[in-house]
């Protein structure tokens, strides 16, 4: 498969008043035409910050390193007017929270049809017929009706679908989706899964999922990226990485689902203004050495030194 989005050697430091925020340090991802990888890690990992450093969504007191290959272009070297198009029409962006990325006192269905309109022409009759089509695809009934209304008057789940319906009218190349289950009852997770299982069979986009929710994760990734204090530690395809795991951190990941024996990682998430030196997961790992006070290498899979 071709290569789409190709992250290379991402730093992203807040620059605070005193600190430094060393939220991505030197990661790597790569996501390949019509695949989902899925970024995976505990809370505070640095898993948004790279989503957002991709679509330069990201406050200007930071410094940031390394590369964004999309589709042929430096995404970092890419004027802002530029990337105003591809967040428009290239790259959706499906946020956390759907009740605050929606706005409030517009009908949902103008919301649905705008993109179309300045992104792919499309006449104000048309993007709102096709806005229609695309509540329906998504399963908000009926779609007449629903369309005329406000984001109020939809339920959590609906308004969710609404989001996703937003960002994927205009068919991105890419949508990146960060934590699309948050908030969502067990019941319901299914749907999320149909949803986006749906969206990669329709128009074959890629996607890049942002979640900690590991079973979750499992359901539709195609390949795995770990991130643990900013770095990405292990990539893997998903069957692999599910069955047996690499990375010391990442086993005690999947050793902490209730699957699994609920098994608590031991020790604290390390601090990202100091972090530890050499392997970021040493102090909490049942496996280090003195080596681990070195960096450890990178073999394009995993980053340990047991398997260097
Ligand atoms: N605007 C900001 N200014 C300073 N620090 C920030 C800012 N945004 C994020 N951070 C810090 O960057 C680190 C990574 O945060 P990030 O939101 O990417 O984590 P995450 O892996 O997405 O976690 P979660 O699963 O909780 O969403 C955290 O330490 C966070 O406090
Ligand atoms: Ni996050």
């Amino acid at each position: 498969m071709k290569s789409l989005l190709n992250v290379k050697n991402l730093s992203v430091h807040f620059m605070l008043e005193e600190i430094t925020v060393k939220a991505v340090d030197r990661a790597s991802i790569e996501v390949k035409e019509n695949e989902v990888l899925t970024l995976i890690g505990e809370s505070g990992s640095g898993k948004s910050v790279l989503g957002m450093a991709i679509l330069k969504l990201l406050p200007s007191n930071i410094k940031i390193g390394g590369r964004i290959d999309f589709n042929g272009f430096n995404l970092l070297e890419l004027p802002e007017e530029k990337m105003k198009d591809i967040r428009g029409q290239e790259i959706a962006w499906v946020p956390q929270n759907p009740s605050s990325s929606l706005n409030p006192v517009l009908k949902v269905g103008f919301q649905i049809a705008e993109p179309m309109e300045v992104h792919l022409g499309y006449g104000r009759k048309t993007a709102w017929q096709k806005a229609i089509d695309l509540l329906r695809f998504f399963d908000i009934r009926p779609p007449e009706k629903r369309a005329k209304q406000y984001p109020h008057q939809y339920s959590g789940g609906m308004r969710q679908r609404a989001l996703v319906a937003m960002g994927t009218s205009t068919r991105p190349k890419l949508i990146i989706a960060d934590e699309p289950t948050k908030g969502v009852d067990a019941t319901k997770k299914i749907r999320v899964i149909e949803l986006f299982r749906k969206i990669r069979n329709n128009h074959k986009p890629s996607l890049l999922i942002i979640t900690h929710d590991l079973p979750f994760a499992e359901k539709l990734a195609d390949r795995v990226a770990v991130m643990y204090c900013g770095q990405v530690v292990e990539v893997a395809k998903a069957e692999t990485f599910f069955n047996s795991p690499l990375h010391p951190y990442s086993k005690a990941l999947l050793e902490s689902l209730p699957s699994k024996g609920l098994k608590p990682i031991k020790g604290l998430s390390p601090s990202m203004i100091d972090p530890p030196k050499g392997c970021r997961f040493r102090p909490r790992c049942d496996y280090a050495t003195d080596k681990c006070f070195e960096e450890p290498p990178f073999n394009g899979q995993v980053r340990c030194w047991l398997y260097a």
